[in-house]
Order: structure tokens, then sequence, then C-alpha cells
């Protein structure tokens, strides 16, 4: 897949001097409740008003969205305020729908992009539009999955395109709704620098006292753009009550958030940054060169075993060598999560050499 300048002039055309915001309701509830938002949001730095009009929800029975019906009082918001408009499509007739309503900008959410028939099925349904269409993550951590939503729409013709980071689902309860994985969009960022990326903090929380602190680690990872459930009364929110803040807060958020410059200025901090680079670059060095050795003595491991017939796994000396090195990487600063999945990662690795001792 190719993303080009072409795909982000949508939002290089808006100029804006800082990060693309959109931000509305969860759902859209009432028609007072959708212009009160957008009248409070108007003379902001808000740019589009979201609300969700269809809802995919987890369990039958909760609130689904009040319909097609929200969509005359979003364009009476529109004609009110000039905010654009965003939704939610989930289906070939939600996006028919849309269109016959020029909303201006359609999101794919996160329970629809795992679905690549559904995806073709809303992608073929906006064949050549020239909306703004933006793509959700996957529930599941999927890179692959998510820019093969982004390559169906293309394939039609789509050409002003953006991306959603909204966490990823896991079994265990974490701090977050969903986790955000980070990683996850810089290796999107690093692969398509000009897709436009957006975080949506409001379901990577689920919880609005988290939702200032993922917005500025969104905007130190250099995303384009935030998407924020804002609802005058939160608490009384028909649906995901306790990720929604008001406009007010919205607004003061707006003005908390530090953006930061893409690079260094400053002449002698950038020497500095020199010195320090190439310290870095030298452990690199180190690192790699003792993972390697590392990896031949666990290969003179494997020949012996292979020779007396002795299974790979050790589990009590496995055990000992992790909870050594947490130790000591706890002296030395580092957490234990990282020494977890840095160590689990080595093993793995060296029962990977020892195997090919016994090909
Ligand atoms: C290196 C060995 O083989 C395996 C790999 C280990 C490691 O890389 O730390 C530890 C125990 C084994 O599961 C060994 O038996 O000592």
């Amino acid at each position: 897949m190719e993303i080009t300048r072409e795909n982000r002039k949508w939002l290089d055309d808006l100029q804006l001097s800082h990060p693309l915001v959109i931000a509305g309701p969860c759902s859209a509830e009432t028609e007072e409740q959708v212009l009160e938002t957008a009248h409070a949001l108007k003379d902001s730095d808000v740019t589009m008003l979201r609300a969700g009009v269809w809802k995919p929800r987890t369990r039958p029975g909760s609130f689904e969205g009040v319909g097609a019906i929200a969509l005359p009082w979003l364009m009476r918001a529109k004609k009110e305020t000039g905010l654009q408009i965003a939704i939610e499509v989930g289906s070939a007739m939600h996006v028919k729908i849309a269109l016959q309503y020029d909303i201006d900008v359609l999101w794919l959410g996160a329970r629809t992009t795992v679905n690549p028939f559904l995806v073709q099925e809303i992608a073929e349904a906006l064949n050549g539009t020239d909306k703004v269409v933006l793509v959700k993550n996957p529930v599941n951590p999927d890179l692959s999955l998510w820019l093969g939503a982004v390559e169906r729409l293309q394939a039609q013709g789509i050409k002003n395109l953006g991306v959603i980071h909204r966490g990823f689902s896991t079994y265990r309860k974490t701090d977050y709704r969903n986790n955000p994985q980070w990683q996850i969009p810089i290796d999107l960022k690093s692969k398509h620098p000009d897709l436009p990326l957006i975080c949506d903090p409001s379901h990577i929380t689920g919880n609005r006292e988290m939702i200032f602190d993922v917005c500025q680690t969104a905007l130190d990872l250099r995303f384009d753009g935030l998407m924020v459930e804002t609802h005058p009364t939160p608490e009384q929110a028909w649906s995901d009550a306790a990720q929604q803040i008001t406009p007010s807060t919205m607004i003061q958020i707006m003005e908390d958030l530090r953006i930061r410059k893409k690079d260094f200025s400053d002449a002698s901090a950038t020497e500095n940054l020199e010195h320090i680079r190439t310290d870095i670059n030298n452990l690199d060095t180190k690192i790699i060169g003792l993972l390697s050795q590392r990896m031949k003595l666990a290969e003179d491991i494997g020949a012996l075993k292979k020779k007396d017939n002795v299974s790979i796994l050790q589990s009590e000396i496995w055990k000992r060598t992790l909870s050594r090195m947490k130790e000591q990487g706890a002296n030395g600063g580092l957490s234990d999560s990282f020494i977890d999945a840095f160590y689990k990662a080595i093993h793995q690795e060296s029962i990977h050499h020892q195997q090919k001792m016994f090909d």
C-alpha cells in the first residue's frame, strides 16, 4: 500500500496551527444535547463534531443509538456552528444514509475493522467518495488487519484517509479500558508517515480522569489529532458515561496540552545530543555483541543436551535467571515488565538456537 501526501491533503488544507480535534458525545441522544455540545465547542480549537448514531454494543439490550433521526440534528449543528460532522458507519446501509445527508467524515469502528467482509462492503458503498474516511484499529492488536482496511478503501478510490488509535482489548483487566500498546501506532507511523493518525483517549482510558495524560502522550508521539467524547452532562450520558468529559473540560485540556517541536533548534543542545547519541549507538553495538555471545553459549549447552538426550527447557534454571535479572534490573531502575518481556524474548531465542543444534 502506498500512502502519499495526497491522502492527508484534507488535513493539511485545514491549515491548523494545532493538532486536529474531533469532539462530541459518544451517542447523539436528543437534538438539544447535540446542539448544546456543538455550541459549547464552536469557538474553540475543535474542528469536527463527532456523535455515534448507530452504536455497536458488547451486550444486547444496551442503548444502541437513536439511528438516522439524529442526522438532521447533526446537520443543523453544522449549519449553526460551522463544525464538520463525523459519525461511525458499520454497514453499507449506514454509508448510504450518511452520504444522503452529506456527512463530512465517516469512521469505521474497531468492531468493523476486524471483519474484512464488512470492511469490503462498506468500502464498496463508499466507492469514489471525496468524504474523509477514518479507520479505527481492530479490537485485536493486528497492524496488518488495520492497514488492510485502509487498503480496501484505497482500492475503491477513496483518497481522504486517516486512522484512529483507540487501544486494544485485553482479557486481563488493566488500568486502561483498551490497552494503548503504543508500539503499534509507532510502527504504523514509521511505515506510513503521511497517513493521518488520530488518538481516541476516551476508548483507551474508559475513564475521564486519565484523558489528559493519554492526549499528552499521543501528542508527544506526534499524533496528528485527537478524538474525544464530550457530553454536556457526562454522568447522565446514555452510553460510556465514565469516559466522557464536558465541553469546558475539553477546552481546558486543549489549553493545557503542550505541543512539542518536531526537532531541536538550540545549537548547543544539538552538539550535546550528537555525543549522547554516539554513546547510545556504541552501547547498542555492545548489547547485540553480548547477546550473540550469550546465544553461542546456549548453543554449547544445546550440543551437550543433544549428546545426552536432555530436554531443552530447564524450568528451574530459567526461573532463577528471570528472578535474578528482575532484581538486578530493579536496582538499575528498569521496570519489572520490561525485564519480563526482554528476558522472555531472550529465553525464546536461546531455545530456538538450541533447537537448531537438535536438527
Ligand atoms: C541455557 C539453557 O537452556 C534453556 C535456556 C535458558 C536461558 O537462555 O537462560 C535457560 C534454561 C533453559 O530453559 C540451560 O539449560 O542452561
